[in-house]
């Protein structure tokens, strides 16, 4: 454990030279609590980098300094790219069809109506909703519903996204398909994932690293190179090495 974890540190450390996201020293307190203490991370182009911590460690508070939304006390912020942001909700409008929430943001920006339904179209069948264009929020189920969210996030955003807790309210089996369906859009899209969690198993099959955070402030206490092949669900969730990584994590927090 602790030598892949130093190994691990010296791969990131060459790879931070071209990351897309890099924070450095960033604290931030609401009123007199303290909720994120020196919070140093990168994450590279076309990596899975989860952030696994307790519920209430300040997971979604970070995401937000990230994408813009709430201001570090200390320390800089450096994203290089565009950033999407799903939050844990799919905040689809229940009164618009699907095809119509996933363009929302792109007619929001007021770009061409016809191109961003065209954009929209040549992906629906990757991620699985042919012929739910047409259909309303209410009837779709929770993938689904995610899986609209997920295309909308990436066509505002482009290369690199934010998912927080993205599966956290699907049940096991949805979850495990959307997991590996997640891991493809990856693949296809070319994209750069930032991942929240506090599921211990699902940091280590989808992370190419982890960077596990405590509660109560929020601190790194470690960040761990998963390094065995994502590409094979299967073979990581009976790898005894990602066994003995689970059990050493649950120690951390
Ligand atoms: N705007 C705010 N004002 C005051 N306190 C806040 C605010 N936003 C978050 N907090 C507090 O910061 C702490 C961390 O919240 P945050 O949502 O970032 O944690 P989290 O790790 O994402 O939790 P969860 O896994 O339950 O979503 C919590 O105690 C929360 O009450």
């Amino acid at each position: 454990m602790q030598d892949r974890t130093l190994a691990g540190k010296a791969n990131s450390a060459a790879r931070e030279c071209d990351a897309l996201i890099r924070l450095d020293r960033i604290s931030k307190s609401y009123g007199a609590s303290e909720i994120l203490k020196d919070i140093a991370l990168h994450v590279g182009k076309g990596e899975f980098v989860s952030i696994l911590g307790p519920s209430g460690s300040g997971k979604s508070t970070l995401f937000n300094i990230i994408s813009g939304l709430v201001p570090a006390d200390e320390g800089t912020v450096h994203v290089n790219g565009q950033i999407g942001y799903m939050q844990q909700k799919d905040l689809l409008l229940p009164w618009k069809t699907v095809l119509d929430n996933i363009v929302l943001a792109l007619d929001l920006k007021g770009q061409d109506k016809k191109a961003s339904r065209a954009k929209a179209e040549a992906l629906i069948d990757r991620i699985g909703l042919r012929g739910y264009e047409r259909k309303y929020p209410s009837e779709l189920s929770g993938g689904m519903k995610q899986r609209a969210s997920f295309l909308r996030t990436f066509l505002a955003s482009g290369e690199i996204m934010l998912l927080d807790e993205p599966f956290g309210a699907l049940d096991s089996i949805t979850k495990s398909n959307m997991q590996t369906w997640l891991l493809e859009m990856q693949k296809a899209l070319g994209i750069t994932i930032l991942f929240i969690t506090h599921d211990i198993e699902e940091a280590i099959l989808l992370s190419d690293r982890i960077y596990v955070l405590s509660s109560r402030p929020g601190v790194l206490k470690e960040e761990l190179e998963v390094g065995f092949n994502r590409e094979n669900k299967r073979e990581r969730l009976v790898n005894p090495e990602l066994l003995i990584m689970k059990e050493a994590i649950k120690g951390l927090l």
